[in-house]
């Protein structure tokens, strides 16, 4: 368990962390998710005890990162994949780790096997590809076997077998127990792999919640229907208020309902219609949609030419509060 309370980081005029108060829970997968320069790093660098808060505090199974006995039986962390002495193997590194740290040199065989690198594990780790670098930087995050793991970014660059291993690993590690803490710009692939969520913007809590709360409060969830007698539907629809639009697709124009409205409302409609279905689908909003709509203003560069945007917006904040999001 991860639990931050009021934590703040200033680096000059910049406040990298803003109040910060979440909690990670074991046996789950957490994403951090925030736009860049949100502060993601930063909290992590905090809770491993590499950056002091100005602010508040950060515990890892209650207690702060220097005062826990042994931290890497306790927390392992993969921040930079490169942090490696270049001209020493894979399997040099590890024991150098161990050995430094009081864990057995049997742990260094068994998390090479692992992590997959034990053909290469003599070689240099300087020659090593970014995702064999992961690989030996998830080796090190697992060697005193801890029960709570981060990782920064840990898919970044990686090719598409490198990330389907990781997303395997963090669930597997999540199955066993475990505490995993895991920050991504990758939208799609936290979608697939967290079932919690601690998101921020600019320093600050904008939401923490399951994966599935904050993608339907935070999107829209649309309904689409297909029908030979279209223009009715649409026309009754439109009169009973609801908002849609006509999509063309090559099975033919679908209409696309939006708003508070579910299969039920459409399809008994078409019924008291006498309208014939072909199909009627929901779609749900995507975590890439909930994420631009909750944290588009706490975005600190832009590309759209505005440069540096306002503060953590205060609508979103409320729309949160409204739907319940922020616990
Ligand atoms: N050592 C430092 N000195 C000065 N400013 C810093 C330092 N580290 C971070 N910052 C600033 O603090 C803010 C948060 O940075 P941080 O790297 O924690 O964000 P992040 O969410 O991890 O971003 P990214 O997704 O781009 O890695 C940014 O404005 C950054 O420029």
């Amino acid at each position: 368990m991860i639990e931050a309370v009021g934590l703040t980081k200033r680096y000059g005029r910049t406040v990298a962390v803003d109040n910060l108060s979440f909690t990670v829970k074991p046996g789950r997968v957490t994403g951090f998710l925030g736009p860049n320069g949100a502060g993601k790093s930063t909290t992590m660098r905090m809770i491993l005890g590499l950056d002091r808060p100005d602010a508040g505090q950060v515990r890892i199974d209650g207690k702060t990162y220097h005062q826990l006995d042994r931290p890497l039986r306790t927390v392992g962390a993969l921040l930079d994949a490169k942090w490696v002495h270049p001209n020493r193997s894979a399997r040099a590194h590890l024991r150098w780790l161990a050995r430094s740290n009081g864990l057995p040199n049997r742990r260094v065989g068994e998390v090479l096997e692992l992590v997959g690198l034990t053909s290469v594990a003599d070689r240099r780790a300087g020659g090593f590809s970014l995702g064999m670098s992961q690989r030996l930087g998830i080796a090190a995050a697992l060697l005193g076997d801890p029960q709570i793991l981060l990782f920064d970014e840990p898919v970044n660059g990686l090719d598409p077998e490198g990330i389907h291993w990781i997303r395997q690993l963090m669930k597997r590690l999540a199955a066993e127990g475990r505490t995993v803490f895991v920050s991504s710009h990758l939208l799609s692939e936290m979608a697939q792999t967290a079932q919690d969520l601690v998101v921020v913007g600019r320093g600050r809590l904008i939401a923490q919640c399951t994966t599935a709360e904050f993608v339907d409060t935070a999107s829209e969830t649309s309904v689409r229907v297909r029908s030979p007698q279209l223009d009715r539907l649409r026309e009754v629809l439109l009169r009973k208020g609801y908002a849609l639009h006509v999509e063309p697709g090559v099975d033919g124009n679908a209409l696309v309902v939006t708003g508070s409205v579910t299969s039920e409302q459409v399809g008994e409609i078409a019924a008291e219609q006498d309208v014939v279905l072909h199909e009627l689908s929901v779609r749900r909003g995507s975590l890439e949609e909930a994420f631009m709509r909750l944290t588009g203003d706490s975005v600190e560069y832009r590309t759209d030419g505005q440069g540096p945007a306002g503060p953590a917006a205060a609508g979103s904040e409320d729309l949160m509060v409204a739907g319940g999001v922020n616990r």
